[in-house]
């Protein structure tokens, strides 16, 4: 239940609803956050005008090993066909139906700065079934200039336009200190999920999800194998012949996921 005006409870940062880990149709959290990627496989593969594909075919598009694929897409009774394998189109179609993106979702970007105007002219976002609703900023400097196909428009707007376009989805790009305010506020305007780009961690009311994005991170997390990687380099006698093992750990050179 989402409980929209209550004092803000603890804070809660990345994977939506931390204590639970199954949706609420009981697939598992893990599973719901590979379903994206197998969908951006899918839709390579569609592309590409391939109609069938095993599920080691779709695994290796995907970067997963193919046991965890066929088990991923079991929660969705999707088994495929035993020879022929997993028909593009209809998967694509269940998958993009489970995530909900069979539908428009309007998304309102705050903070039109460097990574916002990235942001609002990624055309992705709408080949995936988010609309761009409204960009805001605070600044009234950058208000009225033209982003992508739409106006900056003052952040004090907010209310209105989340009314107006029905939207659920708030995309958080200003500055850190200001993120909690904004976030505060897209909460009280009737957003329920949130996209954090600022780096810390927001604090919302129950039955607000939000996810943080952190290049920073994600690249300590490749310093990290980098320094094993070269530990285990300088361990090896460079007088005997190089029987490096291969890397152990989940990082390759694809974003592991889950
Ligand atoms: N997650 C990532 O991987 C990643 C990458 C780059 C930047 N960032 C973060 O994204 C954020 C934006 O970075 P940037 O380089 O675009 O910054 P920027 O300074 O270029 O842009 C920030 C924008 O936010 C606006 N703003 C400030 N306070 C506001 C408020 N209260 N309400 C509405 N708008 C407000 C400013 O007017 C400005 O236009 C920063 O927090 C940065 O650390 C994250």
């Amino acid at each position: 239940m989402t409980s929209r005006g209550k004092r803000f409870g603890a804070p809660h940062d990345g994977a939506s609803r931390p204590t639970a880990d199954k949706s609420e149709r009981g697939i598992p959290e893990a599973t719901v956050a590979r379903l994206p990627v197998y969908l951006r496989a899918l839709v390579t593969l569609s592309d590409r005008g391939i109609a069938t594909c095993s599920s080691e075919e779709l695994a290796t598009a995907a970067g997963v090993n193919s046991a965890k694929l066929r088990k991923d897409l079991s929660y969705l009774g999707s088994y495929g066909t035993r020879g022929v394998g997993y028909d593009v189109e209809y998967l694509r179609y269940q998958i993009a139906r489970e995530i909900g993106v069979t539908q428009d979702w309007p998304v309102v970007i705050v903070g039109i700065g460097n990574l916002g105007h990235a942001l609002a002219n990624y055309s992705g976002f709408s080949s995936r079934g988010f609309r761009i609703a409204a960009l805001l900023d605070a600044d009234p400097g950058r208000q009225g200039e033209v982003v992508g196909d739409l106006p900056i428009l003052a952040f004090d707007r907010i209310e209105e336009l989340v009314a107006e376009h029905g939207v659920a989805i708030g995309v958080i790009a200003t500055p850190a200190p200001a993120a909690q305010a904004v976030c505060d506020r897209l909460v009280a305007a009737g957003i329920t999920s949130i996209l954090n780009f600022a780096p810390t961690v927001l604090a919302v009311p129950e039955g607000v999800d939000v996810r943080k994005v952190d290049l920073s991170i994600e690249l300590q997390i490749l310093a990290y194998h980098e320094q094993r990687k070269a530990g285990l380099l300088d361990r090896i006698d460079p007088g005997l012949p190089d029987t490096t093992p291969a890397m152990p750990g989940k990082t390759t050179t694809a974003k592991a996921v889950g």
